[in-house]
């Protein structure tokens, strides 16, 4: 106590909910919903918020001020990870994602940003655009499955451009295969579900005592989470050896670089998967949702459409610039549907000052980005799906605040496979409106079902399952799809 108390020389932390003698604030720490929960006790303590759990800190930021005064401007002590024995355990220390910051971490994000920064992202567009033309295909011939098929094109592009896996078009083993780790990865990330989360000693207990199923559980995940690294890694080295090459990719590009150390590269090809698939999928799905409400402005965006691109192709990357009213559609969603509302939280490596209170050394650091992209000031009206705030006179309107600045989070750990997300996310958009109608069910009197547009409040925010009719929009569209598949 005495030396805690010198250390913080009379500052005070962050206000935040009285907490518990030993528990601290165990019991303010929610399990649902907790974006919106934090963002109602900054209304009472501010915008920085402090709990406690046991001995350790967690310090939440609930505006882009305070997030950018600290992820951005002080990225130096704010950009390691909180240790997470759970993950551990189950065997996911190799994700860079959960790394400390430091110089192994550093190896794996320069390779990652090597193939996958905004300077070289034109390359794999093509990609991009050839997925995206067999998930219209899927959609015209299966319309009812598709969150399916959205996911299956999200695997196929981070399979392709990965590893130069072709996926198949169902049931394919390689996205069977990740995804059983991801789900492992979700049960056992879920915060707070487990006491070694908080008493870090205990995962040396061993897994034959009675009370450690934690620790039974954690092995049985494990066997996921090697797999997901180094199953399609070695493909890609067999496929080489056997004189057979598989298609460039990511991993053929660092091999041929001849960096020297195999699991960083194994580790920098595995966390794309863990990062971009279910990320790109929610988003899109939020997009049939956004649109099964908002049958107006659906109408627009396809006016905009006809009248820039015409009818006798698709959107293309290239058009992004002339159809300002669909990136304003792509900057709402990022806005309204942020899939990681609370960012990965970062953990603070020294003891800081900020305006008056001490954040100590080892805390938990959560910006709320749904909070600050729900910010009233710089989003009127925020609780509205509304893409017409990023408009003027026409055009896109540079005054409004761009979602980027919060929903790949901050500093040194921002999202590196922001710029493969966009151009994904605006393809899929920009095409499906060009392509098809996407309206409201009906029930059996006849009447629309407007879905309640909830999302689930895990760590990962994706639409709850709801009904929505999606049918070509004439048999022209049927017509250029097929076309395009062809070509591409
Ligand atoms: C809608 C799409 C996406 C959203 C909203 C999103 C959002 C985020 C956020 C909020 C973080 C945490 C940043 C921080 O700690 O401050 C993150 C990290 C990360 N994302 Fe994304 N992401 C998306 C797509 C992708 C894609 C497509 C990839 C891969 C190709 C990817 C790879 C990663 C990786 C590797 C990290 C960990 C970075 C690190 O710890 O150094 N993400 N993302």
């Amino acid at each position: 106590l005495w030396r805690a108390r010198r250390r913080r020389r009379g500052l005070p932390y962050p206000p935040g909910p009285d907490a518990q003698l030993i528990l601290g604030n165990v019991r303010d720490i929610p399990t649902e919903n907790a974006p919106a929960v934090y963002a109602e006790m900054s209304k009472t303590y501010g915008p920085v918020v402090h709990l406690r759990v046991l001995n350790r800190h967690i310090v939440v930021l609930n505006t882009l001020k305070a997030a950018d005064d600290l992820l951005n401007k002080r990225s130096a002590i704010y950009s390691s990870r909180p240790s997470t024995p759970m993950f551990d355990l189950s065997g996911w220390s190799w994700s860079p994602a959960i790394q400390p910051y430091g110089p192994y971490w550093r190896q794996h994000r320069k390779l990652f940003q090597g193939f996958f920064d905004e300077r070289v992202s034109t390359r794999y567009h093509d990609k991009l655009t050839s997925t995206n033309a067999v998930f219209l295909r899927s959609l015209l011939e299966s319309p009812h499955k598709f969150r399916e098929h959205i996911h299956r094109a999200a695997g196929a592009n981070i399979l392709s451009l990965t590893y130069g896996i072709d996926v198949a078009l169902e049931n394919d083993p390689w996205i069977a295969m990740v995804d059983k780790a991801v789900e492992c990865l979700s049960k056992a990330g879920v915060p707070g579900s487990y006491a070694v989360d908080w008493l870090p000693w205990l995962k040396h207990v061993p897994a034959w005592v009675p009370g450690a199923h934690f620790k039974r559980q954690a092995l049985e995940w494990r066997e996921h989470a090697t797999n997901m690294v180094e199953a399609p890694f070695q493909w890609v080295k067999q496929q080489l050896a056997s004189g057979k090459p598989p298609p460039p990719s990511f991993v053929t590009d660092m091999l041929s670089m001849n960096v020297d150390a195999e699991d960083i590269m194994k580790n920098t090809a595995g966390v794309t998967y863990l990062g971009g698939a279910d990320t790109t999928v929610s988003t899109i799905a939020a997009f049939f949702l956004a649109m099964t409400i908002n049958p107006d402005i659906q109408r627009m965006a396809q006016e905009e459409i006809d009248r820039v691109v015409g009818h006798d192709r698709l959107p293309e990357l290239g058009d992004r610039d002339s159809l300002p009213y669909i990136e304003a559609i792509v900057r709402e969603l990022f806005r309204f549907y942020p899939v990681v509302p609370l960012s990965i939280p970062h953990m603070v490596t020294a003891d800081d000052e900020y305006e008056g209170m001490f954040i100590p050394a080892q805390t938990t650091i959560i910006p709320n980005i749904w909070a600050i992209l729900r910010d009233e000031e710089s989003y009127p009206n925020a609780s509205c799906f509304w893409p017409e705030r990023f408009m003027k006179d026409g055009q896109l309107n540079p005054d409004v605040r761009h979602p980027k600045t919060a929903v790949y989070g901050y500093g040194r750990r921002l999202c590196p496979g922001r710029f493969l997300a966009d151009s994904s996310v605006w393809l899929a958009v920009a095409t499906v409106l060009a392509s098809f109608n996407i309206s409201r069910a009906k029930d059996h009197m006849g009447n629309d079902i407007v879905p309640s547009g909830d999302t689930n409040t895990g760590a990962l925010a994706s639409p709850k399952p709801f009904p929505c009719v999606i049918t070509p929009r004439s048999a022209d569209s049927r017509q250029v799809i097929l076309q395009t598949v062809e070509a591409a």
